[in-house]
């Protein structure tokens, strides 16, 4: 007997198995990373596994890769690859313009580079990622390790000369430990509470030496399918203005449930 997922598994589970219908045979798919991008990589697998679809992926982070190979998916590099015709993703934040924060598992900048070399972006969220305005999510910054102290006090000086409510940036720790991404760099952590330029923000933080990159995805979301726990799932077209929403079989959730380990 299969386990009965959480609440919000549930919501997770719905989104990810509305958006692999996006996924044709012989696409190039990016593989996001995190909790709720590692059930769309199941239900790929499964799709793989069970329809005999052939699809290339391009993972996102290492704990993607392995999970992809784990579940029958050929993995390769961009390198490899070099164009992608879609990118499935999670999100720590949406805004009604599908803007994004992500960056909360720390692979903003594999996401970032993967999702630009995509033909359209698909990201899959819970309700509880939807905000007016970006920033209650605390803002991720990658940055090298040499010299990150004067980087952090050249962030933190910036944000002065920018709308936002908060200045405060964090290093992120792994136990007592710097966090280290698959790049080997720091993230920085911004507390903003409150983005009023979005656009504006990414372009200075980018500019400040020792940032490799930000978590603000802006304008690069083409379709959001919003899970919830009921089963039902809203998808969301930027490009043709279209809200629809749809009922997904929770059933198959329950069986991938047991695999599902991120
Ligand atoms: O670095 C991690 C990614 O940007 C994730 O996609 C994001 O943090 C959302 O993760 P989750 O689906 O676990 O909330």
């Amino acid at each position: 007997m299969p386990a009965e997922l959480s609440p919000i598994d549930k919501a997770k589970y719905v989104s990810a198995r509305r958006a692999v219908d996006f996924v044709e045979d012989g696409m190039r798919v990016g593989l996001g990373t995190g909790s709720t991008a590692a059930w769309m990589v199941r239900c790929l697998g499964e799709l793989v596994r069970e329809d005999g679809m052939m699809i290339t992926g391009v993972a996102t982070s290492t704990r993607t890769a392995d999970l992809a190979r784990e579940v029958g998916i050929t993995v390769k590099t961009l390198d490899e690859v070099r164009w992608l015709d879609l990118t499935i993703d999670g999100a720590d934040e949406f805004d009604p313009n599908l803007n994004l924060i992500k960056g909360g598992g720390g692979a903003l900048l594999h996401e970032k580079i993967v999702a630009t070399a995509s033909d359209q972006m698909i990201v899959i969220a819970d309700l509880s990622k939807e905000v007016d305005r970006l920033g209650t999510f605390p803002l991720p910054v990658e940055v090298i390790p040499f010299g990150w102290q004067t980087t952090k006090a050249l962030i933190e000086e910036m944000l002065s000369n920018v709308e936002v409510l908060g200045r405060a940036a964090s290093l992120r720790l792994n136990g007592s430990e710097p966090f280290r991404t698959d790049e080997g760099n720091f993230i920085l952590d911004l507390h903003l509470r409150r983005i009023s330029n979005p656009a504006q923000l990414s372009l200075v933080l980018n500019q400040i030496p020792g940032v490799v990159e930000n978590g603000l995805f802006l304008d690069i979301c083409d379709i959001l399918v919003i899970g919830n726990a009921d089963g039902t799932v809203e998808v969301r077209d930027i490009n043709n203005g279209t809200v629809e929403h749809e009922r997904v079989d929770l059933v198959g959730g329950e069986n991938l449930f047991a695999d599902n380990g991120d």
